[in-house]
C-alpha cells in the first residue's frame, strides 16, 4: 500500500542506554538504611544461603544492628546531591547526554533502591526507544553485581508485551580503554600528592571465597585488571580485597590487614586506588579514605591517599564513551 506523498516520514527507532550500578539509600538514616539493605542482602545472587536460613539471620540480627552503624558511615559521605554513588552515576549519565547523537537517549538506574531498573527501562520504552542496551558499570563480572543487575532488567521486560531488543554490555576488566583510562586517572592522582608514595595497593571489593570456588570469574578478573594496569604504570601494584560482610571467609588478603601491616615492613607512605568501583561510594569514601587511613596511621604510616575513582573524570568518561559505542555498533546508523 503507498502512502500518500505527504505522509510524515516514519521517526528512526530510538535506542537506549541505561547505565546501572549497585543502589544506595534514600538517606542516610537508620530507617532508609534498612529498607536498602533488607532489599539488597535479601538478594540471593549476593547472599548464597537458603532463605529458610538466612531470613531469620538478617531480620533478627544484621537489620537490628547493622542500619545504625552503616548510617553513621553514609552520613560521613553524603554530599549536597545525596549519596555520592546515586550523584556520580547521574552525573555520568547526563556526560553522555550528547555523545551518541540524537535518537540515543541514555539514563540511569540502581540495582537496589530508586530510580529502579524497572521503571527507567518503561520510560524508555515509552520514550520511544526499540532497542536497550543495558550497562552495568562493573568491570568485573560478578554474579552478585552484573548478573543481578541484568536479572533485574529482564525481570521488567517479563511484563511486556512488546519487548524492545536488549544487548547487555560485557564486563571490561581488560579492555585497553578501561586500562588506559585507569592508567591516566592514576598517574594524574599520584602526580598530585604532595608525598611520592612508596606502595601502591589496587583495593577491589571483596566476595565470599566459595563463590569463587563455585565458578565466579571476579577473582580472575580483578587480578588481570590489576596486572594490565600494573605494566601499564610500569609499577608494582598490592592487590587487596575490601568490605568483608559475614562470618565466611572472603577473598584475601583484606585491604585493612594489608593497611595494618604494611607500615611495619616498611611501607610507610601509601596510595590505595579502587580500579572496581566505577564511582566513588560508600565503601571507597568512608571504608578506604577514612577508615582505611586511620588503620595505617594507627599502625605507624607517615602518609595517605586514596585515589579518585573515574568517576566523571576526562579519562573515565572517554573511557565509557568507548565502551558503550562498541556495544552499539549495528544499532547507531553510522557505526
Ligand atoms: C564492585 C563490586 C561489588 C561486589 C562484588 C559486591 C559484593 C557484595 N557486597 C556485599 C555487601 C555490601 N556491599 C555494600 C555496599 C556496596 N557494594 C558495592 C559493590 C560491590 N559489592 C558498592 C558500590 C557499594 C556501595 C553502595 C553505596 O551506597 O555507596 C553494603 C552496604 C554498605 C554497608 O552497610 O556497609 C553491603 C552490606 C556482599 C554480601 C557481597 C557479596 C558478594
Ligand atoms: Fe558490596
Ligand atoms: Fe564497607
Amino acid at each position: 500500500m503507498n502512502r500518500p506523498a505527504d505522509h510524515p516520514p516514519i521517526p528512526a527507532p530510538r535506542i537506549g542506554v541505561l547505565l546501572i550500578n549497585l543502589g544506595t539509600p534514600d538517606a542516610p538514616e537508620p530507617k532508609a538504611v534498612k529498607r536498602y539493605l533488607a532489599e539488597f542482602l535479601s538478594d540471593r545472587r549476593v547472599v548464597e544461603i537458603p532463605p529458610i536460613a538466612w531470613q531469620p539471620i538478617l531480620r533478627g540480627i544484621i537489620l537490628t544492628t547493622r542500619p545504625k552503624k552503616s548510617a553513621h558511615a553514609y552520613a560521613q559521605v553524603w554530599g549536597e546531591d545525596g549519596s555520592p554513588l546515586a550523584a556520580i552515576t547521574r552525573a555520568q549519565a547526563g556526560g553522555l547526554k550528547d555523545a551518541f547523537g540524537p535518537d540515543v537517549l541514555v539514563d540511569w538506574a540502581m540495582r537496589y533502591g530508586s530510580p529502579a531498573i524497572g521503571d527507567r527501562l518503561r520510560a524508555m520504552k515509552e520514550a520511544g526507544c526499540e532497542r536497550i542496551l543495558f550497562a552495568p558499570l562493573y568491570p568485573q563480572y560478578c554474579a552478585a553485581t552484573t548478573a543481578t543487575a541484568n536479572d533485574a532488567a529482564f525481570a521488567a521486560l517479563a511484563d511486556m508485551r512488546w519487548q524492545p531488543a536488549i544487548r547487555t554490555l560485557p564486563p571490561y576488566y581488560d579492555h585497553p580503554a578501561y586500562i588506559e583510562a585507569l592508567r591516566a586517572s592514576v598517574e594524574a592522582g599520584l602526580a598530585a600528592l604532595d608525598f611520592t608514595p612508596d606502595t601502591i595497593v589496587a583495593s577491589f571489593h571483596g566476595m565470599p571465597q566459595r563463590t569463587l570456588e563455585l565458578g565466579d570469574p571476579y577473582h580472575c578478573h580483578c587480578r588481570k585488571t590489576a596486572r594490565l594496569l600494573s605494566e601499564a604504570l610500569g609499577r608494582e601494584l598490592v592487590v587487596a580485597f575490601q568490605s568483608r560482610f559475614g562470618r565466611a571467609k572472603w577473598l584475601e588478603p583484606a585491604t585493612d590487614k594489608v593497611l595494618a601491616a604494611l607500615p611495619g615492613k616498611g611501607g610507610k607512605r601509601v596510595a590505595v586506588l579502587t580500579p572496581g568501583f566505577s564511582a566513588d561510594c560508600v565503601e571507597t569514601l568512608e571504608e578506604i579514605a577514612l577508615r582505611g587511613r586511620e588503620t595505617f596511621m594507627e599502625a605507624g604510616g607517615t602518609d595517605f591517599a586514596c585515589l579518585p575513582c573515574l568517576n566523571t573524570s576526562a579519562p573515565g568518561m572517554e573511557m565509557l564513551r568507548k565502551i558503550l559505542a562498541q556495544e552499539l555498533a549495528g544499532w547507531l546508523p553510522d557505526a
